[in-house]
Parts: structure tokens; C-alpha cells; sequence
């Protein structure tokens, strides 16, 4: 189960936004969707630590991560929770392996657990990256990348998996295939996900529970209990039709047409 109800306000020198995300569920997969500017990754990165809260609670499988009325505030690391960035955020100038291990070493642990290699090897087979395995990032397609930054994220045993728009780096018929594997790691790993997308395909292919932002808030959740609510979900999505056309609107449309 994760629990999630925190009130956040971030601003610079121009402006100011006020964040207050509410939402409790226990599905595999959570996905949060809305407009750009919407809060979505604020409330990611307050769930793995990297913003705090003004006040509220983020609860992770009953264990408080976070909780200002009783003084909670774990930090990052130990949060056990992995972070897959827009981006994928890896180390240009490590290898695929050096990458996925990265997490797992600290200054006064440089060597390995045998339970952690088999782990990092069970991940780079999973996701078909030990034929690349000493190869530099900078080499790998994007779809590769991908995988290695989703690799390094499980590599620290999760209980929780955040992605920040996974796919949206990548061609459509990659993220299709992509969609397949990451449904597929899920089970494989049992590791619950909360997952930001603006793509309805990602929503329809993995989502079991759909929290719609709006302008710092959730404004809706829905439920997508099995397979023959997948596709439904889709028309839930879709924005709802154009409005007529206002008189202000048609006067600009006339004018633009009479200029060409
Ligand atoms: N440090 C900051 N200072 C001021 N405003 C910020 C800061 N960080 C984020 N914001 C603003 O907060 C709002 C929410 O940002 P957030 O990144 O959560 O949006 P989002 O829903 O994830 O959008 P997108 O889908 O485009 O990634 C945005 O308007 C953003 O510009």
C-alpha cells in the first residue's frame, strides 16, 4: 500500500506553486496523469525524498517515510525506494555493469555481496544487456539506456518503483515493446510502481489505478479492475470535445483566413 497526502509549495523569484496530492492504493501498477506543470513530479520526488513536504505523510507498504506531525523524515538513500528519471540520469563515463552496480557500492564497500551479483546479473540477463555489459552508455541506443537505468533502479531491491515518463525519450514502436517488458519486469520482480506518463497507450497497456492532477490537486481517480477495462479507460482519457466556436473566435478565424 502506498499512502500519499502531503502539501508542498515550491517558488523562485517569479512565481509560486502550491502542490496538495492525496492518494491511497495498493495496485501493482499507479499511474499519474494530467497537463504539463500539473505537480506530477513534485510528487515523485517527494515520495523518494528529494523535496520535503510543508506537512502530510507518505506511507510505503505501512513503513512512514515521511510524516510531519511525528517528526519522519527518511532520507533518500534509505528510503528503498528506486527512481527511474525522464532522462535515465546515467554515469557516462561508467560501464553498463559499473552503472547497474552503482547504488549497491559505497566508499567502504567496494567489493560485492555474492547475493548482489547474482542480482545484478539476474537483472542484466532479464533485460538483455549482458552482451553490452562493458560497454559505455554513450554507445547504447535509447531503448538500451533505458533498460540500464531500470536495471540500476531494481539493483537496490525497491520496494517501490517511481518512473518519471519512462518512455517519452523513445519511438513509438519502441515504447510499445518497452511497455510489454516493463509489464513483464513488474511481475517478475513483484515491485508495485508509480508511474507518470502522458501517453493513453502507457495508461491502457499498464495502469490499474489512474490518478488524474489538475493544478496541484488530484481531481480523479479511476479504477481499472481487469483486462476489459483497459480499453475503456482510453474514452475516459480522451479530452472532451471542442466547445463551439465563441463570435471572437470566429472573427479571428475569418481574419486569418482573408490574410493568406
Ligand atoms: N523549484 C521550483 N521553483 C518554482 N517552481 C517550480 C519548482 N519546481 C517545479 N516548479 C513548478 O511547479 C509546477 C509543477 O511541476 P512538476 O514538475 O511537478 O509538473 P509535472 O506535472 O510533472 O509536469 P510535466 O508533465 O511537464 O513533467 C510547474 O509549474 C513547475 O514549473
Amino acid at each position: 500500500m502506498i499512502d500519499v497526502d502531503i502539501r508542498v509549495a515550491v517558488a523562485d523569484r517569479h512565481r509560486r506553486f502550491e502542490l496538495a496530492a492525496r492518494f491511497a492504493t495498493d495496485v501493482p501498477v499507479a499511474v499519474l496523469y494530467g497537463p504539463s506543470g500539473a505537480g506530477k513530479s513534485l510528487t515523485l520526488q517527494a515520495i523518494a525524498g528529494l523535496l520535503r513536504p510543508a506537512s502530510g505523510h507518505i506511507r510505503v507498504g505501512g513503513r512512514a517515510l515521511f510524516d510531519s506531525a511525528a517528526g519522519v523524515d527518511v532520507p533518500a538513500p534509505r528510503r528503498e525506494v528506486g527512481y527511474l528519471f525522464q532522462n535515465y540520469a546515467l554515469f557516462p563515463h561508467l560501464s553498463v555493469r559499473q552503472n547497474v552496480e552503482f547504488g549497491l557500492r559505497s566508499w567502504c564497500r567496494r567489493r560485492l555481496a555474492p547475493a548482489q551479483r547474482e542480482r545484478v546479473d539476474a537483472l542484466l540477463d532479464s533485460l538483455g544487456l549482458r552482451p553490452m555489459a562493458g560497454s559505455r552508455p554513450s554507445s547504447l541506443s535509447g531503448g538500451q539506456q533505458q533498460r540500464v537505468a531500470l536495471a540500476r533502479a531494481l539493483a537496490r531491491e525497491p520496494r517501490l518503483l517511481l518512473l518519471d515518463e519512462p518512455f517519452a525519450a523513445l519511438n513509438p514502436m519502441l515504447r510499445a515493446s518497452l511497455r510489454e517488458e516493463l509489464a513483464r519486469i513488474r511481475r517478475q520482480w513483484d515491485i508495485p510502481m508509480v508511474m507518470i506518463t502522458h501517453d493513453v497507450d502507457d495508461v491502457v497497456a499498464l495502469a490499474d489505478a489512474v490518478f488524474v492532477y489538475a493544478e496541484g490537486r488530484i481531481i480523479r481517480q479511476i479504477d481499472v479492475p481487469g483486462a476489459e477495462a483497459r480499453e475503456a479507460v482510453r474514452t475516459e482519457l480522451v479530452p472532451p470535445p471542442a466547445r463551439e466556436e465563441t463570435p471572437a473566435q470566429t472573427r479571428l478565424r475569418a481574419l486569418l483566413g482573408s490574410a493568406r
